[in-house]
């Protein structure tokens, strides 16, 4: 876990994104804090329209955010240049998109399209890196194919071996496994474990999969263009060597104090409009309003 002050690998600080259409503002980030450490694997869930894509977009260096501050793998994505953009794109980040048709050109063999990157950054040693980077992913049977000739679990198998071509440290994925059947997607996810396990790249997907959520060890949640809720999973073996799983939802509280409680708390107690807080000594107890109910304050 980071410890406060140390640099993240991704930090996003205050994050806000504003897009304006047809003059009319839609605030698609409202200050969204994420930490994620190095060489970590952590899901982002969220209501449709929560603000996970344009979270994305601005990581992957497409978009630029309105206000706040996000860093990746030490570059300042606020005050990025041109070139140093292309060059954040091209060597720092490797994306993966939940259409195949995004990841991979139609007329290429997936071993063209994994050299592809490195052609553009002109690397040397490519066949030998695709060849390990296919068997990596285990589609080295696929090499001379195109992707019409594919199943969708090998596609994006092979978009993450596109991905990873040119050794970046962040795989950001959106919705990979969003186009497959149960058990592809569990395939294809497992792909993005062992890249992250073996490579010990940083992995961020976006997900409305529960079979991808709730395998990772942390999944943050997004409310309104803001982190709501983390959830932690982790394992441990007991006293008779019998291994424990537990699973703890924390509130994400930001560098100002404010916290979103969990949707399920406030309508169990039917919080509204202000509630009543009071510090103990190792907790903050919160109460409905009573004054607005029964002068109970609970
Ligand atoms: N280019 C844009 N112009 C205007 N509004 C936009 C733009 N992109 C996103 N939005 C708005 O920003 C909000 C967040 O959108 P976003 O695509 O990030 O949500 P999401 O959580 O990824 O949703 P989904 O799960 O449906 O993909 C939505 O209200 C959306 O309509």
């Amino acid at each position: 876990m980071t410890v406060t002050g140390e640099r993240a690998h991704i930090e996003c600080e205050d994050l806000v994104r504003i897009f304006t259409a047809k003059g009319v503002e839609v605030q698609a980030l409202q200050g969204l804090n994420l930490r994620v450490d190095r060489s970590d694997l952590v899901a982002i869930v969220g209501a449709s329209g929560s603000g996970k894509s344009t979270l994305l977009n601005i990581l992957s260096g497409l978009d630029t955010p309105s206000a706040g501050s996000a860093r990746v793998a030490g570059h300042d994505l606020l005050s990025m240049r041109r070139r140093e953009r292309a060059r954040y794109q091209r060597h720092v980040v490797g994306f993966v998109w939940q259409q195949t048709a995004r990841n991979l050109l139609p007329y290429l063999t997936a071993a063209e399209n994994v050299a592809l990157p490195m052609v553009i950054a002109r690397r040397s040693g490519r066949s030998e890196r695709v060849d390990h980077l296919l068997d990596v992913l285990g589609v080295s049977h696929t090499k001379d194919r195109r992707p019409a000739e594919l199943s969708g679990g090998e596609q994006q198998r092979i978009s993450i071996a596109v991905a990873l071509a040119n050794e970046p440290e962040v795989i950001l994925a959106d919705e990979p496994t969003g186009e497959l059947d149960e058990q592809t997607s569990g395939n294809v996810f497992e792909a993005i474990r062992h890249v992250n396990v073996e490579l010990g790249v940083t992995v961020v997907v976006v997900t409305h999969d529960p079979l991808v959520s709730e395998h990772v060890r942390r999944t943050v949640q997004i409310r309104d263009g803001r982190t709501s809720t983390e959830v932690v999973r982790r394992s441990e073996v007991d006293e008779h060597g019998a291994e424990q799983h537990h699973v703890e939802e924390f509130a994400v509280l930001d560098r100002v104090g404010r916290l979103q409680l969990p949707d399920d708390f406030v309508r169990a107690l039917d919080l509204r409009e202000r509630v009543r807080l009071r510090l103990e000594q190792d907790h903050v107890g919160i109460w409905p309003d009573g004054s607005r109910r029964n002068g109970d304050d609970g």
